[in-house]
Formats: C-alpha cells, structure tokens, sequence
C-alpha cells in the first residue's frame, strides 16, 4: 500500500509480511506463521546497497519516520532520496504483527495468555524470513536502541557478511539483572490488576498505566525531572511529577496493551547474547560488521559501560556518548549528537 507521510514530502508503504513457514522458537515451540506489518521509505538502488534496517523500542512501531523523525526524513541522516529504510513492527507487538490477540491457527482462538515466550534471538530470525522475503542481499545499516539495540545484536551475530555495519544505541549484550528487576516491578503492577486474566484488550489495562509510569523513571534522569516538573510555588500535593508520571500511563494504556507490554518485556529480559554460544566475549567478537555503540551519560537502565563493553568486544567497534540529561530516552529525542556520531562514523570508516 503506498501511504504519503504526514510528516514528511516523501512516500512511504506498508506492507504485511504473511510467512507461512513456521518459526521454531528458542522455547522449543512453534509458531506455525507469522505476520510482521513492515514500512519502507524511499527506494532500493540498482547494485541494493542502500539498506537501512531500524529496530524500534519496546513500545514503538514500524512508522520509524515518525518517532525518529530527526534522523530519518527529507534532508535528514537516513534520507529516503538515497536510502531505502525499512522498519518491521517486532512480533509479539500490537502494531500490526502476530501478538497475543492473533488467531492461534491450532485452535483458531486468539493465544490470549497461551502466546508462546519470544526471545530477541526468535524476533531476529523472524527479520531474518523478511528480509529473504524481501530478497534483500546486504544491509548498509542495521540500527536500534535499547531492546531494538538488542534484537540487532542478535541479528548481526547471523547475517554475518549480509550486514555492513550496526549501530546499537542505549543497549546491551546481555540484560542485566538490575533491568530485570525493574521488568518484574513492572509486570507485578500488570498483575496486580483485577482484570489481568480476562481475555480482552483492556485486560491488565490500569496496572499497565503504573508499570509505563515506574518505567518512565527509568526513561528519565532526576535532572530532567527537576528541569520540567519543578513546582513553581510551594505546595502539600497535586505536584506535577504526580500527575506527569500518572499521565504517561495513561497515554500508554491508551495505545498499547498489557499482553504484548509482558510478551516484549519478557523477550528483552531474557537477551544473552552468549546463550549456548560459549561466551558472550567470543561471540561478540564473530560479529563481522563495523559496530557503532552509542550510550547516554544519564541511562540509569542500560548503563553507558554496558554499550562501551560492546565495542571494546567486537572486531571493529566504536564507542560515542551522548550527553543529556534526558536520560536512557535521549537515543529518541537527542537527533543532533546522533547525527553527529553518525555522520564521523561512516566518515571514519
Ligand atoms: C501509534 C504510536 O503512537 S506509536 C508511537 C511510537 N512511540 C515510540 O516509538 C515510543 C518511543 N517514544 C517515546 O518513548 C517518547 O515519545 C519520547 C521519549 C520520544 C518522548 O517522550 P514524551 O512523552 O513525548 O516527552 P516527555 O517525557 O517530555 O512528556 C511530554 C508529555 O507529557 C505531558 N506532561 C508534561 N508534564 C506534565 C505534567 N506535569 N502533568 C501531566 N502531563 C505532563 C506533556 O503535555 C506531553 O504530553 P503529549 O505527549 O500528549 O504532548
Ligand atoms: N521509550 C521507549 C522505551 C525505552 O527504550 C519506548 O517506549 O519504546
């Protein structure tokens, strides 16, 4: 379908992918198909080395123009005159992909709460089957942040020569049980919520609203609250740290629902890169592509000697850092440093 960007004077498709190949997953289970919703933007060239492959976030979706909109764009770094930019929404996400509310073709019922465990090595291969699909032969660039960082990762480690260089933004090779730990708090509010267990798209629908709002304060510095939800007069309550926090939950719940948030934050919560690869060392280090890590000096999640690990590893990495006080969301919002490091990397290489 071809589509005119709202944001932007250049076309844009999206298209869904149908695999009717099953998916083995890590789990041992299978999926017996797939659908990945997937948008592109500009065109291949005639020797298709112009790819652009973008990952999004947890919550994020295949419209990367759109929430990368300093990055990708006319006159911008990934300009669709010259790249062809290609985004998949992730499995397991509610933007147009197979998620808990597709029909489980073995029962023909939604999975609901039967949706199979998805790892970031499962969402790489079912890339993978796109990308073949696609008859793309090489990736100029292959970019994501934090569980789009990690999904990368665990692609590039099989596209081997296919793939020119990553870029891993606000990432690591492996989650951290610090990560994990904020994960659960988060999945424990979902649980927590008397619905959760009902089968429909509101289930768990206000305890998603507390776990966006306890993740957004891993999303942000305590600078960037003291900048923009200082109180202004002195006050006993109703303080607008109060009301941002419970009004990003709100706007998530409204989008978002809580099965896929537990089936991605279980997927990023279970990335190991090293997982029955021998060691994380030796497989960062079988990566054939020139690597670009970015950290933020505020991401108190992914922290910035978790990306710098990454390309102290790999055989031809490079590490940047943004300064911010935006925290770990500075890889969304902090597009001039971005477009920096960018531009000295593929001059540097
Ligand atoms: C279909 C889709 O929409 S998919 C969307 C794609 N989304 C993604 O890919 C996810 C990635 N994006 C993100 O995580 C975020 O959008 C970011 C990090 C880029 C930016 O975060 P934001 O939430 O826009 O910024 P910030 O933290 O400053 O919050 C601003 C919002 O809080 C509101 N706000 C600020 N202070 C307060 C307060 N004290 N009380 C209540 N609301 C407040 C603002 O009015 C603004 O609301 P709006 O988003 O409706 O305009
Ligand atoms: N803010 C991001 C998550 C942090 O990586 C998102 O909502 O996708």
């Amino acid at each position: 379908m071809n589509l005119t960007s709202q944001y932007a004077d250049f076309t844009m498709t999206q298209e869904v992918f149908h695999s009717i190949e099953p998916l083995l997953l890590e789990s041992g289970e299978v999926l017996p198909n797939f659908d990945l919703t997937y948008t592109t933007y500009g065109q291949l060239n005639k020797k298709k080395s112009n790819v652009i492959w973008v990952i999004h976030a947890l919550t994020g979706d295949s419209k990367a123009a759109e929430w990368w909109n300093g990055l990708i764009g006319e006159n911008k770094f990934f300009d669709p005159a010259d790249h062809f930019i290609i985004c998949a929404n992730l499995l397991g996400s509610c933007y147009g992909s197979t998620n808990p509310f597709s029909e489980n073709p073995n029962t023909n019922t939604p999975y609901f709460y039967d949706f199979p465990q998805v790892t970031t090595r499962d969402l790489g291969a079912s890339l993978e089957k796109l990308r073949i699909h696609l008859g793309i032969e090489k990736i100029q660039t292959l970019i994501g942040g934090s569980l789009g960082g990690q999904v990368a990762l665990e692609w590039a480690v099989t596209l081997g020569q296919k793939l020119e260089n990553a870029v891993i933004l606000a990432s690591t090779a492996k989650t951290s049980p610090w990560v994990i730990g904020f994960n659960e708090t988060q999945r424990m509010a979902i649980e927590s919520d008397c619905t959760w267990g009902e089968c429909h798209e509101q289930a768990g629908s206000k305890g998603l609203e507390t776990a966006r709002a306890i993740a957004m304060l891993t999303y942000r510095h305590p600078a960037d609250l003291q900048i923009k939800q200082s109180e202004k007069e002195e006050k006993l309550d109703g303080f607008r740290a109060a009301s941002y926090l419970r009004y990003q939950g709100q706007k998530l719940a409204k989008r978002f629902n809580a099965l896929s948030y537990w089936t991605l934050s279980k997927a990023m919560d279970s990335h190991d890169l090293g997982r029955g690869r021998g060691s994380l060392v030796s497989v960062l280090a079988s990566i054939e592509a020139k690597v670009l890590t970015i950290g933020v000096d505020s991401d108190l999640l992914f922290l910035p000697g978790e990306a710098q690990f990454i390309s102290q590893k790999v055989k031809r990495g490079t590490y940047k850092e943004i300064h911010s006080t935006a925290g770990h969301d500075a890889f969304l919002i902090e597009f001039e440093q971005l477009t920096y490091f960018l531009k000295s990397f593929y001059l540097e290489h």
